[in-house]
């Protein structure tokens, strides 16, 4: 007969660090599978080999394994926080400027765009994280600092930090973006100087933070909006619930229905091999592997996500 999945109701008798040993083990067993991304060349220079996970409960309990202390590129995990802080500046005005609706292309498509009249389709393609990168910088001073204050503040890691190296790196070879941005800014729809937008974009891209301070850093997201570390609202109940169901439709881009289906929490990855997720009311959690699939999505990371909600009943479905 199929064993059932626990209830969440009865949390408490799940034995969590067991159940990352056991996943812990099953993903070292995969090790080598994925590429690292290359198209950022500073990125191409991290080991496969590498995987962690944490936990960060409401009551402020870590549960962790592998090289969860181990501090990685966050890439497409900051449009998390850029899209948290663009609402809060913005209000629903945000959505005449970025869709929320899944795009079923790839993280940095431009077919879109064009045929949308430059409204990219939901702000976690790159296309859309670059009006919500414009709406921060229109709304905040000293927007790169601003968003380093907020992710230490969220993470309760004043050591957090951005990798110059990676930034550099990228701003020397993201033709794409700037080819995006440049499109969107003929319709208008970026407000400030093309450049200042794709260098702060690159520099939310570059933070570099570990898997608790991930996990810790969308607590708020689990928890109505309310962040432990400061106890701050960062954004109301409603807010936290529509952040939510964005990262569900749109987080793991064109990857999003298989990750509803296997996963079935709402998620968002980067190309560094990090994803986020949340369990609502419950906790937010981080895997990390570098390794990725052909969505750019980390392979062994979603593996760890899967076998994660199946063991503990933890899925939103
Ligand atoms: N999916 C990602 O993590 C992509 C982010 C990366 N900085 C890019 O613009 O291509």
């Amino acid at each position: 007969m199929r064993k059932l999945a626990p209830n969440p109701d009865d949390l408490g008798r799940l034995d969590l660090d067991d159940i990352l040993g056991t996943i812990n083990e099953e993903v070292r067993r995969r090790f080598g599978e994925g590429e690292v991304a290359d198209y950022i060349p500073k990125l191409a220079e991290v080991p496969k080999d590498r995987f962690g996970m944490a936990l960060a409960m409401l009551d402020g309990r870590v549960h962790e394994v592998g090289d969860a202390r181990e501090r990685f590129s966050i890439q497409s995990i900051s449009k998390v926080y850029t899209l948290t802080l663009a609402l809060e500046a913005a209000g629903d005005a945000l959505w005449t400027r970025v869709d929320r609706e899944p795009s079923g292309d790839p993280y940095n498509s431009l077919i879109q765009l064009e045929l949308e009249k430059g409204i990219p389709r939901n702000p976690f393609m790159n296309a859309g994280a670059l009006v919500t990168a414009d709406v921060v910088l229109s709304n905040y001073d000293d927007a790169e600092r601003m968003l380093l204050d907020f992710m230490r503040a969220r993470s309760g890691n004043p050591e957090v930090g951005t990798d110059d190296v990676v930034a550099k790196s990228e701003r020397e070879s993201g033709y794409r973006n700037v080819a995006m941005a440049n499109f969107i800014r003929s319709y208008d729809n970026l407000h400030n100087d093309v450049q200042d937008v794709l260098d702060f974009y690159y520099q939310q891209c570059a933070l570099r933070m570990d898997c608790v301070d991930l996990a810790r850093s969308v607590q708020y997201l689990a928890d109505g909006g309310r962040c432990r570390a400061t106890g701050e609202a960062v954004t109301t109940a409603e807010g936290a619930t529509r952040i939510n169901s964005v990262m569900m439709i749109a987080g793991t881009y064109d990857a999003a229905g298989d990750f509803a289906y296997h996963v079935g929490l709402p998620a968002k990855s980067g190309v560094g091999g990090g994803i986020v997720a949340v369990v609502p009311r419950v906790m937010g959690l981080c895997v990390w592997s570098p390794g990725l699939d052909e969505k750019g999505n980390s392979l062994l990371g979603r593996y760890a996500l899967h076998r994660f909600t199946r063991m503990t009943g933890l899925s939103v479905f």
